[in-house]
């Protein structure tokens, strides 16, 4: 475990966060390749484990136990790895465990896009979606409000209404090279 030391800031690790369907897996892997460092998605490292898809997983094994994978694998790779790109499930950061292991370690984005022009892409991702299944979309709005807040926890916030992937993978390319170039400068610390 590294949880004591305190790491450099160019190398935490890049942590997207958000409510499902906002983009986190296509502009995760667009950040990563931007920035020549390694991609990983949480479900579809899970999914590798068990050779089946997250919904079959909550059929076959229940959502508990996928939270308690999630969990287990995102700490541990929170505590033990560097200069990733991760992207989390959207249930992830509903666990306190999960949020503090990836705030002390890491640099968190939250990836914001409002309720109505996120139920424009509801029929992409609901088969997908386990948790979004039998739901109506009352039931999934009082969701996506509920989440927000816990989101709302984050090293910064990115508004996705009106950008494509690619535009919000630069827009986070960038934030994140000016950070690491202020922190270059600073006199008082390499990280923090
Ligand atoms: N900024 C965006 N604009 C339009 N469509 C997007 C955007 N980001 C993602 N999508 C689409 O939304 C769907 C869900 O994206 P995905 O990356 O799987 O989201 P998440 O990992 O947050 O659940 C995909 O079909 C993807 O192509
Ligand atoms: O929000 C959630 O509870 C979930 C989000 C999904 O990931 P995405 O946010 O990538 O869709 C996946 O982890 C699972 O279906 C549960
Ligand atoms: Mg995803």
């Amino acid at each position: 475990m590294t949880t004591n030391k305190v790491i450099p800031l160019k190398e935490r690790n890049i942590i997207l966060t958000g409510f499902m369907g906002v983009g986190k897996t296509t502009i995760g892997q667009l950040i990563a390749n931007k920035l020549y460092r390694d991609f990983i998605d949480v479900d579809q490292e899970i999914e590798k484990q068990h050779n089946m898809p997250v919904t079959e997983i909550f059929k076959s094994m229940g959502e508990k136990n996928f939270r308690q994978m999630e969990k287990d694998y995102i700490v541990d790779l929170c505590y033990n790895s560097r200069l990733k790109i991760v992207s989390l499930g959207g249930g992830a950061f509903m666990q306190e465990e999960i949020r503090a292991a990836c705030l002390s370690t890491s640099i968190v984005f939250f990836l914001d896009l409002s309720w109505s022009s996120w139920k424009d892409r509801l029929h992409l991702i609901v088969d997908s979606r386990p948790v979004l299944q039998n739901k109506s979309l009352d039931d999934i709005e009082s969701l996506f409000a509920a989440r927000q807040h816990v989101y709302e926890i984050n090293n910064s916030k990115i508004s996705t209404d009106d950008s494509d992937p690619e535009e919000v993978a630069d827009y986070i390319v960038r934030t994140l090279k000016l950070g690491w170039e202020m922190n270059d400068r600073s006199p008082f610390s390499q990280s923090f």
